[in-house]
């Protein structure tokens, strides 16, 4: 792609965030490769900290021992600059987890949950997802009842990139890296541009 190489955020990483199924994952992998970032899967890293499985962490664990790890892999995670992560769906919930996404820039996914329903029904990998089996409202009802809880918390990101209708995953990254480049535009002190204030010596004492 033609903007590949591109360092569209300075050192800062872009967090994708978003319902499950919405392509964080995907989409990530594909970003990274065309900004030669790092791509990084916050529900990997967790996975790879418990040594089991998602679904394997809330059986055990339940989702709260889930978001406890989520919250400290979120904040080993924002140690790294020039990362795209790939957030967990729900890593939104929890206020103190922001403090960690702040360390860069946040991009919301933003999919029609019809859209979510096809691309995550069934799927026993999403302990959320695979619950809906039992409810009377199915995977769609689920998913809508998901948004309404988190949609507040979704809007708070930086940058919102309607991501559905049939793009496929390296449009949305296009997309993505295009809104990026406005958001950093509109915002050039975070980030480093031309009217960035200088920074101040330290004073001593
Ligand atoms: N743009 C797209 N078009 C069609 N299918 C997609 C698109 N992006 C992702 N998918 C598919 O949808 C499914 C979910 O994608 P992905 O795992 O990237 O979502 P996610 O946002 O990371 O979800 P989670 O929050 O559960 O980790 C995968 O099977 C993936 O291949
Ligand atoms: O939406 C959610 O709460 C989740 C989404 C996945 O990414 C995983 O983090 C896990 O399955 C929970
Ligand atoms: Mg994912």
């Amino acid at each position: 792609m033609g903007w590949a190489g591109y360092g569209v955020t300075g050192a800062a990483s872009i967090y994708l965030i978003g319902m499950t199924g919405a392509g964080k994952t995907t989409v990530a992998r594909s970003l990274a490769a065309a900004l030669r970032y790092r791509p990084v899967d916050v529900d990997e890293l967790i996975e790879a900290v418990a040594g089991e499985p998602i679904p394997a962490i809330f059986a055990a664990d339940g989702e709260e021992g889930f978001r406890a790890l989520e919250t400290e892999v979120l904040g080993s995670v924002a140690a790294f600059v020039k990362c795209v992560v790939a957030t967990g769906g729900g890593v939104v919930v929890r206020r103190e987890n922001w403090g960690a996404l702040h360390a860069g820039v946040v991009v919301w996914l933003d999919v029609p949950v019809a859209e979510l329903a096809g691309r995550v029904g069934g799927d026993p990998g999403r302990p959320l997802v695979a619950a809906a089996a039992d409810k009377p409202g199915g995977v769609q009802g689920v998913l809508t009842d998901m948004l309404t809880a988190r949609g507040d918390a979704y809007a708070q990101a930086d940058v919102r990139v309607r991501a559905g209708g049939g793009q496929t995953p390296e449009e949305v990254a296009l997309a993505v890296a295009e809104a990026l480049l406005t958001f950093i535009a509109d915002n050039p002190p975070r980030f480093g541009g031309k009217d960035a204030a200088a920074p101040t010596a330290a004073k001593g004492g």
